[in-house]
């Protein structure tokens, strides 16, 4: 049986008085969701230590946006994976398509954070995602089978999370046809060595399309940006019917 994952990224929005506002409404509607379902908020980094307090005897799971490969060295700006185990972090999100636009990340350096974040215990959630001009030439199978292939090298598959996130559709409300996602979903898994790893649809996913998307057969959870930033949003997504 595939794990559900639910996973909010906060991306970089929200201080640390406004994270603590959004769990007084949040953590409260936590009652009514089923307890197979994994919940987890991913903060920008200085919001984790508050958090970790908060999240304390809580079910809701604490995530990072990204680590570094070494666990120390001369890295300005950049954090690493003890870092983040120190605090209670338990997962953190490695080789989003932001990070591969704005920062340059690429299957090589997603690839070392994969496995440093492994290695120190974290459970990574690997982004693969096309773009509107790879999808429009017929290159959404070879671009992630690439991004797979490249990732994946020397990774553990049995502490792993894929979230499959067509770049055309995060944040612009343009979400992808859930047959489609689940097809795409589909083909990440058989290209894997195990097929219980949780793959997530992450895209635009809001209150009124989340009972559609879970119901795909091949779709085991959410990466939620936008929608995860109002608790009351983020609640009715974690409790989809
Ligand atoms: O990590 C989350 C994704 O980038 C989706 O963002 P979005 O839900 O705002 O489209």
């Amino acid at each position: 049986m595939r794990k559900i994952v639910i996973a909010g990224n906060w991306k970089m929005f929200k201080t640390q008085a406004e994270s603590q506002e959004f769990l007084q409404e949040f953590l409260p509607a936590l009652e009514e969701t089923p307890q197979e379902r994994e919940v987890l908020l991913c903060s920008p980094f200085t919001d984790l230590g508050i958090l970790s307090k908060s999240l304390h005897g809580s079910r809701v799971q604490l995530g990072a946006q990204n680590v570094h490969w070494a666990e120390n060295g001369a890295y300005t700006g950049e954090i690493s994976a003890p870092m983040l185990t120190e605090i209670g972090v338990r997962y953190v999100i490695v080789g989003h398509s932001e990070r591969r636009q704005y920062f340059g990340e690429t299957d090589e350096t997603v690839n070392l954070r994969l496995k440093a974040a492994q290695t120190f215990g974290l459970t990574p959630i690997l982004c693969v995602g096309e773009t509107k001009q790879q999808r429009n030439a017929g290159e959404t199978e070879s671009l992630i089978t690439n991004q797979l292939d490249k990732g994946l090298i020397d990774v553990d598959q049995t502490n792993l999370v894929i979230a499959y996130e067509p770049i055309w559709a995060i944040g612009t409300g343009d979400t992808c046809e859930t047959t489609e996602a689940n097809r795409v979903i589909g083909l990440i898994r058989s290209q894997l060595k195990n097929p219980n790893v949780p793959i997530q649809y992450g895209g635009s996913v809001k209150p009124n399309n989340i009972d559609e998307i879970m119901a795909e057969p091949e779709i085991d959870g959410v990466l939620v940006g936008g929608a995860s930033l109002e608790a009351a949003s983020f609640a009715r997504i974690v409790n989809y019917k």
